[in-house]
């Protein structure tokens, strides 16, 4: 994949981040142009997440900064935050919790449309039928329910929900790990053909690698907090330059199954308190 080499669209400079006395991230810093992917690969519990909580104002950072668009959105208001939420979005692990069971496809997909000021009916269900066609979901999804559906297309409807209102930046945290392989190379595919279609940025959050150097134009890999090597995704996995990397390649690391149910309750938590505000 050729990078785009503008300004960035997002920059991150001299993280930390503390939890208590525990340093989660120690002075992280990246660039994401405007229409490129950054994977951030890593192990369970090597601040993955945190990062992408502190991008979208979920977690404070004891120093550094984030600027979005020129912005320093380190500590934007929470009126600036919601006016930020149409602009940064964000993918979940898991389909199945990520949609409201008792919401119709279609009503979950007009909410970011209503949020970002669209209220024609008419202009709703165009852009609802529009994105489910480029997903490649079926015509009569917006009448129906998640529980109709499987996990990989509701993972395309949870991607549909997070691009639907044009967002710049999408925060993706390990948006594939809950499905089977075959799922994950379709949903994979629908990253990138969106990137394309809509110049949309991705942080792309995996403890895989090999996953995330399918999307990825850039890669970092995290270890305890620390940036410990970064570069072309090809590059890491053919060339590991730390022995971290190395490591982690060789491990090909599963995600704690206690840490992932204890990961999506937060983040569920979270898409509650940022739907509530
Ligand atoms: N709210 C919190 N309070 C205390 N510690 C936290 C909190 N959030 C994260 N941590 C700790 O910070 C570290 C990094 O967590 P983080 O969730 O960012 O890791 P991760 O790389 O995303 O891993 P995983 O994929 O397993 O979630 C872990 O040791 C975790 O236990």
């Amino acid at each position: 994949m050729s990078a785009n080499t503008e300004t960035p669209l997002l920059s991150v400079r001299g993280l930390n981040v503390y939890f208590g006395p525990f340093q989660a991230l120690k002075n992280i810093g990246f660039d994401i142009p405007t229409g490129t992917t950054l994977g951030l690969v890593g192990e369970s519990g090597s601040g993955k997440t945190t990062i992408g909580k502190v991008i979208l104002g979920q977690v404070k950072a004891e120093s550094g900064s984030v600027i979005y668009d020129g912005e320093d959105i380190t500590n934007a208001s929470r009126s600036r935050r919601r006016g930020l939420g149409r602009d940064i979005q964000v993918v979940f692990q898991d389909p199945y919790s990520s949609l409201n069971p008792t919401r119709t496809i279609g009503q979950t997909l007009s909410e970011p449309l209503m949020m970002a000021g669209v209220t024609s009916r008419t202009d709703i269900r165009r852009r609802i039928k529009e994105l489910l066609d480029i997903v490649g979901m079926p015509a009569d999804t917006a009448d129906r329910y998640p529980f109709e559906f499987s996990g990989g297309q509701r993972q395309r409807v949870a991607v549909a929900r997070a691009v639907i209102a044009k967002p710049r930046l999408v925060v993706c945290d390990e948006p594939v790990s809950a499905l089977d392989l075959s799922v994950q190379a379709q949903v994979l595919n629908l990253l990138n053909d969106l990137q394309r279609e809509l110049s949309v940025s991705f942080l792309f959050i995996s403890h895989d690698l090999t996953v995330v150097r399918h999307v990825s134009h850039r890669t970092i890999v995290l270890y305890k907090g620390e940036i410990v090597e970064e570069g072309d995704g090809a590059q890491i996995q053919d060339a590991p330059q730390h022995a971290y990397t190395r490591t982690l390649l060789a491990a090909a690391p599963v995600p704690d199954p206690a840490r992932q149910r204890e990961k999506r309750q937060r983040w569920r938590e979270m898409r509650q308190a940022q739907l509530n505000t």
